[in-house]
């Protein structure tokens, strides 16, 4: 059987002197869609930065492709949480040109190669249109669209995106969603996406989550979102309910 992408053992996340996530074991297959959710600050960037070997893990062990976190950085492709705002005079093609010449010296150089697999990242999420324009001339799902088109340059095997559907508008949103899902299932990737609408990636995602409270679940959509999971996960009462149509809506006085 295929090693799992990821694992987490029995793994406390700490960030000053909060735990953020506690006693979390999970593992994630090789080639898996798994959307990741949970409340504001209730740590699905702190578990991202885990993976990728930027955030200690203060008990249990983390392995990410069967190594230690960190160890495989070339074989991963992350989007952080945009923030916004830098690099206004820059194109797209200079940002996603900027992340292939980090290993040489001298003058930022292209190989044909390099061009080909920025070209093809920003056809995957239909930005090429975008890529000559300056940053700063960008809408802000604009931009987004550029920044997940950097973190697919090269085909990684695992991606990590941080709330990649941030600022799109809702078609747009189930564009890229879809787009990702397809793009994971040709490349046989695996993709942990964190993001605050479940919907957008209901249909795309193989596994759900959920992170709150400092614990974690993970299953299917039908699994984990459920009233009783969800109401055990937050320790209030979440009512889930799926509607006529398919999408799910999550409700309790306490989100
Ligand atoms: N640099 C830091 N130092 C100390 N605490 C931090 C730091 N960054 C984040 N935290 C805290 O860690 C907790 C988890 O934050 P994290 O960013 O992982 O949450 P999140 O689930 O990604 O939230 P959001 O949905 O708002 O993006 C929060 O309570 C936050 O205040």
């Amino acid at each position: 059987m295929a090693e799992p992408a990821v694992t987490c053992e029995n793994v406390m996340l700490s960030r000053g002197e909060r735990d953020i996530l506690s006693g979390v074991s999970l593992s994630v297959p090789e080639g898996c869609f798994v959307g990741l959710f949970g409340p504001n600050g209730g740590g699905k960037t702190t578990l991202l930065r885990a993976l990728l070997g930027l955030q200690p893990v203060a008990r249990g062990r983390i392995t990410v492709l069967g190594d230690a976190p960190g160890a495989c950085s070339a074989q991963i492709g992350y989007m952080p949480q945009s923030r916004g705002g830098n690099g206004a005079s820059l194109t797209g093609w200079d940002l996603l040109g900027s992340g292939m010449s980090g290993n040489r010296w001298g003058i930022p150089w292209r190989s044909r190669a390099d061009t080909l697999a920025i070209r093809e990242a920003l056809d995957a999420v239909d930005a090429t249109a975008l890529a000559d324009r300056r940053l700063g001339a960008l809408s802000g799902g604009e931009r987004q669209r550029l920044l997940i088109a950097q973190a697919l340059i090269g085909w990684p095997r695992l991606l990590l995106l941080d709330e990649p559907l941030a600022s799109l508008d809702p078609v747009r949103m189930r564009d890229v969603a879809e787009r990702l899902g397809r793009i994971a299932k040709q490349r046989g990737m695996t993709v942990i996406c964190s993001a605050h609408d479940i919907n957008a990636l209901m249909g795309v995602m193989d596994s759900v989550l959920y992170v709150a409270r400092g614990q974690a679940r993970l299953g299917t959509v039908d699994e984990v979102m459920t009233t009783e999971g969800l109401s055990a996960l937050y320790g209030a009462p979440v009512e889930v309910c799926r509607a006529p149509s398919g999408r799910l809506l999550v409700s309790a006085d306490a989100l």
